[in-house]
């Protein structure tokens, strides 16, 4: 089974080259690819374009409905593979939506790219809920995990999964990266941190905004939080140079 990608516009995969712009990585040039569909369904989420087709009524707060035909486009993993070999950055971001839901195919193509350029840093953005594919987990360097809090519509049923969020925190190579919109998110991190027993260094405190002003905004009360706590905080930074564009 081939690989189902997201776009940039109508038939064009969103593959490209720019800077991590959140967590651990903050700044490094890499290559991204955005896989299609996702488990869960964010009120804020920022790529509904991944999950939000027509006909799939869930809560968004745009309300935006997008075009099956025109948000995915399916590629063979060897294609994949050689289109992030012929780019410049030696690091690979993996993200969507969910892209471990895509687990099985996306250790094919990891295993291509590694004959057709070796030593590329593999990072995997994921929300949390889904097991790596055994194969794959061998092929990742680093897993920026985000679990989806309260405010972010879905039930903790669905976002909160027990077993993963423990095998997470003891994995070294998992960054956790909460997404914060409000100070009384902070409380529920906090409970989080202690129930599953998550280093400081390995978490992550991200403003939620779609805009420099919001992001800003956020950051001045959140950067106060992490510093207070020993935790980590990471900037939007695509966010602040690009704005809220696909394929940046
Ligand atoms: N530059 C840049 N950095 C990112 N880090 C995580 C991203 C994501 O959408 O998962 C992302 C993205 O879309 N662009
Ligand atoms: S988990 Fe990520 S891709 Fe999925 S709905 Fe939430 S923010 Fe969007
Ligand atoms: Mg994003």
């Amino acid at each position: 089974m081939p690989l189902t990608l997201a776009t940039t516009t109508p038939g064009e995969p969103e593959i490209f080259a720019s800077l991590q712009g959140e967590g651990p990585s903050l700044g490094r040039p890499s290559t991204f690819v955005r896989l299609s569909r996702c488990n869960l369904a964010c009120e804020w989420c920022d790529t509904a374009y991944t999950w939000r087709f027509t006909g799939d009524n869930r809560f968004h707060r745009d309300a935006m409905a997008f075009e099956r035909r025109e948000n995915q486009v399916v590629m063979e993993e060897a294609e994949l593979a050689a289109r992030i070999a012929a780019l410049e950055p030696d690091r690979l971001v993996i993200t969507g939506g969910e892209p471990l839901l895509q687990g099985a195919a996306l250790a094919r193509m990891v295993t291509a790219l590694n004959t057709a350029r070796p030593g590329m840093h593999v990072e995997m953005e994921t929300n949390s809920t889904v097991a790596p594919h055994p194969a794959l987990d061998l092929l990742v360097h680093q897993y920026n995990v985000s679990p989806k809090l309260a405010h972010s519509g879905n039930p903790a049923s669905l976002a909160l999964l027990p077993e993963r969020l423990a095998a997470w925190a003891a994995d070294g190579r998992a960054f956790f990266k909460f997404v914060i919109a409000e100070e009384a998110d902070l409380a529920e991190v906090m409970a989080l941190k202690d129930a599953y027993a998550i280093p400081g260094n390995r978490l992550f405190l991200m403003p939620e905004g779609r805009s420099s002003d919001v992001i800003r905004r956020r950051s001045e009360w959140l950067a106060d939080f992490c510093a207070a706590n020993g935790l980590r905080f990471t900037d939007r930074l695509h966010i602040h140079l690009w704005g809220d564009t696909r394929g940046t």
